[in-house]
């Protein structure tokens, strides 16, 4: 039959075509993936917020009212109390007759830290009180009261945060021309970053991790604060690796009663339950489970599909578990599907497992203090005695100096010198020292210390009495919005601020016109006033001594620790007593 033959042809056609296989789902686990090696972790910014109320522009009809917000002077922004607090910022570094802003007057900007959907945070440095911070800055001018009210309303939400050891702490926030700043505790580090580096960690520190964000959440969940957005990104190690909770630009108020702002983070560290818009303290407990899921297996979170939704219907992939302790997999209930079932931080924090982390944590955190403050001790009795040996050995010196008639030369003297590299530095230390030179490889702001000028050049060495060129004669370092730019500065000099100084005889861009080359003779000099050393120099290409001249000039003035004057007068006395004592 025709039929019969053209479904028997239609079998036989079929029977060749390979069948769908059903996709079960305990078989679907390729969907997680190992973290590839140099790939950024689950760092995404989170969706910018909703623009409710942006102000209408009208061309024809504009408001010639002027925003308060576009008002000149910095204006400190406060929550404390009933009344919002806007009183005029104060310091006594800012001139509010300047046109610079506080931010540039008050701080001095070391690098930038990172960039996120709202703003942009630098690592300064405090002028008043010589402290490092974060700050974060809108990138954004405020679009409309709407938006500044949005912006503002995370200051108040820091401020509600209060201190806390496993917080970030906030120390102030003001808006001037229509940016806000938000100045907080520095971190040397995020989670995220740690991990990129060190991941994946040893169970231990995954423990020591989770015990101390699980103590954060508890500082916030007892004031009625989720968080919304845990994950590694927004998670920051203090020096001795505390973690700290940080980012609360998505944190809600549950006792506000308004929760019509609320705001899901992350995808991938999302709570089920947030998708039918159930916002409780659970949802930060499921976040936090898939942070630590993530740090202790190494696993790259989905950011959907089936993996996803296998996450949020509580099956955990075996071959990324297996290795972790049953303690710490009895903990991960912590990414409980239901979120009423979920356990709480206070549940999580009474387990066994976390009251034996807590012994040792704390114990581990006593020493560590212990052992940083008999650093610091150290260092200070180091630096007292250096400043005994100094002050005791240069007199000394010069005694020495001075009987014996020989134009000794820093370089080849046998005491110390009283000038020491860290007096061209900003003045905090070798510490802060080290710290600018991270920093200022990836600067992006201009710099405005003033004992920091690039470009200017320094007299920090007398040259050595048998004129080698290897002597160090002259500083050169870079100098913003200077025209005196030596033109062709190698990568490496522009890299840090130890190899920025560099010997003046090595710049292609200087040379020697007064005593000749480098090698004639100090006495060949020696009827060369001291003072003309300065104008012994000059730009090969266009001889722009003026410029030079004056660029030295504004350096010498702003310098605050060192005094070129002193070492030059220094010299010319040592030539004049070497020519005594030679007729
Ligand atoms: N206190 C801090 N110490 C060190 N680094 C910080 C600090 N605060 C922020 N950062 C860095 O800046 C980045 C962005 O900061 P933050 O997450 O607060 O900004 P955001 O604009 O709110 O970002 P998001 O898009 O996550 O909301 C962080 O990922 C981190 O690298
Ligand atoms: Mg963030
Ligand atoms: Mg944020």
């Amino acid at each position: 039959m025709p039929v019969a033959l053209d479904c028997a042809g239609a079998e036989s056609q079929l029977s060749h075509t390979p069948l769908p296989v059903p996709a079960f789902f305990r078989e679907a686990e390729c969907s997680f993936s190992v973290k590839r090696a140099r790939q950024p972790l689950s760092y995404t910014v989170p969706p910018r917020p909703r623009h409710k109320s942006t102000l209408t522009v009208s061309r024809i009809f504009s408001d010639r009212r002027v925003p308060p917000w576009t008002r000149l002077q910095p204006r400190s922004v406060s929550f404390h109390g009933l009344q919002r607090q806007e009183p005029l910022l104060r310091s006594r570094l800012y001139d509010a007759s300047k046109r610079e802003l506080f931010f540039r007057q008050c701080f001095q900007q070391l690098s930038r830290l990172g960039r996120g959907s709202f703003g942009e945070v630098y690592k300064v440095r405090c002028k008043e009180d010589g402290q490092l911070y974060a700050v974060k800055r809108s990138v954004e001018p405020f679009r409309g009261e709407g938006d500044r009210q949005r912006k503002l309303a995370e200051v108040r939400k820091h401020e509600r945060v209060g201190h806390h050891p496993n917080c970030v702490s906030f120390i102030q926030a003001w808006e001037e021309r229509g940016q806000l700043y938000i100045q907080t505790e520095l971190c040397p580090g995020s989670l995220l970053q740690y991990c990129e580096q060190y991941g994946p960690l040893p169970e231990w520190q995954v423990q020591a991790f989770l015990w101390d964000l699980l103590q954060g959440l508890h500082h916030l969940h007892s004031r009625n604060l989720l968080h919304m957005d845990v994950k590694p990104a927004n998670i920051f190690l203090s020096s001795s690796n505390v973690c700290k909770l940080g980012d609360f630009g998505l944190m809600l108020e549950l006792d506000s009663g308004d929760l019509s702002d609320a705001q899901e983070g992350d995808p991938r560290y999302m709570a089920p339950e947030l998708l039918r818009g159930e916002y409780t303290k659970a949802a930060d407990v499921f976040s936090l489970g898939l942070t630590i899921l993530e740090i202790a297996c190494n696993m790259e979170l989905p950011n959907g599909g089936e993996g996803w939704q296998q996450l949020r219907q509580g099956y955990m992939p075996p071959e990324f578990t297996a290795d972790l302790s049953s303690e710490l997999r009895t903990l991960l209930a912590m990414l409980e599907p239901n979120h009423q079932l979920r356990p709480s931080v206070e549940a999580l924090l009474a387990s066994s497992l976390m009251q034996k982390t807590a012994r040792w944590r704390r114990l581990m955190l006593l020493a560590q203090s212990g052992i940083q403050q008999g650093i610091s001790i150290c260092k200070t009795l180091l630096r007292f005695v250096q400043w005994l040996w100094n002050t005791l050995c240069s007199p000394a010196h010069w005694l020495l100096f001075w009987h014996r008639n020989v134009p000794v030369t820093p370089p080849h003297s046998p005491f110390p010198l009283p000038l020491e590299e860290s007096s061209l530095s900003s003045g905090w230390g070798e510490e802060e020292g080290e710290e600018e030179e991270e920093s200022l490889a990836e600067d992006v702001f201009e710099l405005t210390d003033t004992s920091e000028h690039p470009n200017c050049i320094y007299p920090v060495d007398l040259p050595s009495s048998d004129g080698q060129p290897g002597s160090p004669i002259m500083n050169v370092c870079q100098c913003a919005g200077s025209t005196s730019t030596p033109r062709h500065l190698s990568p490496h000099q522009t890299g840090s601020r130890k190899n920025r100084s560099l010997v003046l005889q090595d710049s292609p861009n200087l040379s020697y016109i007064g005593p000749k080359s480098p090698s004639s003779s100090p006495t060949s000099s020696n009827s060369q006033p001291a003072n003309s050393l300065r104008r012994t120099l000059v730009f090969e290409d266009d001889g722009r001594e003026d410029e030079w001249e004056a660029a030295v000039h504004e350096c010498s003035n702003q310098s605050t620790t060192f005094e070129p004057k002193n070492l030059l007068s220094l010299f010319e006395d040592s030539l004049a007593s070497e020519e005594k004592c030679q007729s």
